[in-house]
């Protein structure tokens, strides 16, 4: 077999894996969704009743009122235009406006090509920000990348540990003081280290109680200035870590943190879960933030780069196992 046949196959087979893993890690989200929006595009005409139902369908989604009324507007428009019809057209059209909101503005990581990345990670508890950053972590160690973590949640003595737990479990190092210190100088240390060491990669963890949310966002408000004033252009994504379970408390959640940290990019977790997703629609709509990851399990390799065609044939539209049979 020549070279480039034996690439193609490989290309091919990784490719495959990484949408088998989409695909069963989103089942229980897409299942229900997938079957309602069939329901819609196999109604015998185009009409109010059919965009209604379509609507309920996308707000159950929790893709939120407004996002809801701008893609079904928009639905409207293009079957105007396009004299659309039979509902069975609506299917390609639907996932078309879906992707397209989806990509706006990209998904990719901002990573410095000539030095030390910085990426903060920030999340109120229990969303899985400990365990996003040890994905992370072992994403770019298997990338061939020196990565360090800083252990800037030091509110509890159990986070810090719990990020030790995870360095030791991706062979990654963790810098750390004692409970109850300054933050701020927990990363300011992480970043002399990452510099000493020459990291490519320094991931810095955050506290995330939000009962004390004035305190909270000045604490990532001091983290962050000190990043940026260390690292020129850092840090260079921070990402916010938030449950796909909670719904539009999600939504909530983004607003008070993007306006403490000015976020680049979700992290959205569990959506190995019953999560119903379309929050990825309504936070990139209405807070102009993108899905940059999405978690599919509690293991190690159970984080994928987000991938809005395959997000939207999962979740919505169609089964991606047909799609990807096509290729
Ligand atoms: N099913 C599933 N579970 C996840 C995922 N990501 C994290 N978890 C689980 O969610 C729980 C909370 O995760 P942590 O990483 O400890 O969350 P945290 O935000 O760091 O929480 P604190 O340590 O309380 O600040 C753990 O049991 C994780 O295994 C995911 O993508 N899917």
């Amino acid at each position: 077999m020549s070279f480039f046949k034996r690439l193609k196959e490989s290309v091919s087979r990784t490719k495959e894996s990484v949408t088998q893993k989409f695909k069963s890690g989103l089942e229980k989200t897409s299942a229900s969704l997938v079957g309602a929006m069939d329901s819609v595009f196999s109604r015998s005409k185009i009409d109010e009743d059919l965009y209604e139902e379509l609507e309920d369908i996308l707000i159950g989604a929790d893709v939120g009122v407004n996002t809801t009324m701008e893609i079904v507007d928009r639905l409207r428009a293009e079957v105007k235009e396009r004299k659309l019809k039979n509902p069975e057209e609506l299917k390609p059209l639907l996932s078309e406006i879906l992707v397209e909101i989806l990509k706006d503005g990209g998904s990719g990581m901002n990573l410095n090509p000539d030095g030390l990345t910085v990426i903060l990670i920030v999340g109120v508890n229990g969303v899985g920000k400990t365990t996003t950053i040890g994905k992370l972590a072992h994403h770019y160690r298997e990338e061939g990348k020196k990565v360090l973590l800083a252990a800037g949640d030091t509110f509890r003595a159990g986070a810090i540990e719990q990020l030790e737990i995870w360095g030791d479990r991706v062979g990654v190092d963790v810098v750390r003081h004692q409970a109850g210190s300054d933050p701020a100088a927990v990363i300011f240390d992480g970043i002399q280290a990452a510099r000493a060491r020459g990291v490519d990669i320094l991931l810095c963890d955050t506290a995330g109680r939000l009962q004390n949310k004035v305190n909270l966002m000045e604490e990532l408000k001091k983290v962050h200035r000190v990043i940026g004033r260390e690292v020129p252009d850092a840090p260079h994504e921070t990402l916010l870590v938030l449950d796909a379970t909670t719904g539009q408390n999600a939504m909530q959640q983004a607003k008070i943190f993007d306006e403490a940290t000015n976020l680049s990019g979700i992290v959205l977790t569990k959506m190995d879960g019953t999560a119903k997703g379309g929050i990825a629609l309504a936070i990139r709509r209405e807070l102009k933030v993108p899905v940059k990851w999405i978690g599919l399990g509690e293991k190690t390799d159970d984080l994928q780069p987000f991938d809005a065609e395959q997000f939207v044939h999962a979740l919505f539209v169609e089964d991606i196992e047909k799609e990807s049979k096509e290729e």
